[in-house]
């Protein structure tokens, strides 16, 4: 697949705070690209800097193979989608994504007849066929959302540029979107660069997942990698899904505060320091007293609640050190289990299982 944009060593600082730390990438033609990270991790700032809101301190970023650094926005082929929308309130459907194309600085389209042909075909990509002439402030959450998409699309975008585009919609309006992007996106045929918060949302939607940590990209890879084999400790703790050690590797097990765990087969992954990783769903919770397999590791801890989320159960134990451990249980594999309030369980995990960082 070719490569439709590139960044080379990209730096940015405001005052003495490092948004962005020698940021490479090379993102693929007509590919949906996640661009998930914490709070304050440079995902906007990212995401201005190759919009050309903003200007990096340092670096290069080539789109098309060329160098677009003093490129102003509006020439450089690439969309932008406000989480806000930034529609014009007092414009039709038709008229607000007409806009753009009448008004855009390189080859505006004067001509009514191309302007409406544009316009209805972008319409119907985006699913908005019979809401032409409403007024945007009589449509819903998710159609505003498909004209500020349709708005950026109309022009011709070799790229768009989607900043939590998600993130003004209800949480049922919301899951339904990111299927309705997605088709849109194959439809067109263009990359989107999507910046979420959520890792479900990042990990639903991304052909390639791009985690971003301190302004450094942490892992860039499918969403399956991403979530099976995250590239270190932080991006474990980012996924929400895994439980984490802190400790130090002696003798051919992971020790911790909690235990000695004994290595798998595989060699750890590298990392700043010694962490040890066992997702939520591969843990079994046994009685005290059961025995365990040869390749298994247990640890004890004490009951606390369960909280049930429709395909899942999660449970939450509470060990020695008095941190929380958390175990999920898929119910599609067997009816919810019930544990005693403050009794004392068994949790055991397959040491192949576990992600070792050293
Ligand atoms: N205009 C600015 N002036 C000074 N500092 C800024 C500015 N914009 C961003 N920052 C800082 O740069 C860092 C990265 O900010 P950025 O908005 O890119 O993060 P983010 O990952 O998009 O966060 P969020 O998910 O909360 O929107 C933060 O520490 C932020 O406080």
């Amino acid at each position: 697949m070719s490569t439709v944009l590139q960044l080379k060593n990209i730096t940015k600082t405001y005052g003495d705070m490092r948004a962005l730390s020698g940021i490479d990438l090379a993102l693929p033609g007509d590919a949906y690209i996640s661009l998930l990270g914490p709070s304050g991790s440079g995902k906007t700032t990212l995401l201005r800097v190759i919009a050309g809101f903003e200007h990096p301190d340092g670096g290069a970023i080539l789109f098309d193979g060329k160098r677009i650094d003093t490129v102003a926005p509006h020439q450089r082929g690439i969309g932008f989608v406000f989480q806000n929308f930034a529609l014009f309130p007092h414009l039709s459907v038709a008229q607000n994504i007409a806009f753009g194309l009448e008004n855009r600085d390189v080859d505006p389209v004067t001509d009514r007849r191309v302007v409406d042909a544009r316009v209805r075909d972008i319409i119907s990509l985006v699913g908005l066929s019979g809401l032409e002439g409403r007024a945007v402030t009589q449509i819903s959450g998710g159609q505003r959302q498909r004209v500020a998409l349709a708005r950026t699309l109309v022009t011709e975008p070799r790229m768009v540029l989607l900043d939590e585009p998600l993130g003004a919609l209800d949480a049922n309006l919301r899951a339904r979107m990111r299927a309705e992007l997605r088709a849109i996106r194959e439809r067109c045929g263009v990359t989107f660069l999507h910046v979420t918060g959520s890792e479900a949302e990042a990990l639903a939607m991304g052909d390639t997942v791009l985690v971003l940590e301190s302004g450094r990209i942490a892992q860039s890879a499918d969403s399956d990698t991403v979530y099976n084999r995250p590239a270190s400790p932080a991006v474990a703790r980012f996924l929400n899904c895994y439980n984490l050690f802190q400790g130090r590797i002696e003798g051919g097990a992971f020790v911790g505060g909690v235990g000695r765990f004994g290595l798998g087969s595989a060699a750890p992954t590298r990392a700043a320091s010694p962490a040890y990783a066992i997702r939520y769903d591969r843990v079994s919770v046994r009685p005290r007293e059961a025995a365990i397999a040869e390749d298994e590791i247990r640890i004890e801890a004490n009951f606390v609640a369960s909280e049930y989320s429709g395909a899942a159960v999660n449970s939450f134990f509470a060990l020695d050190d008095g941190r929380v451990f958390e175990v999920e249980s898929h119910l599609s594999h067997a009816a919810p289990e019930t544990y005693a309030e403050q009794g004392r369980y068994a949790l055991v995990w397959k040491r192949e299982d576990a992600l070792v960082y050293a």
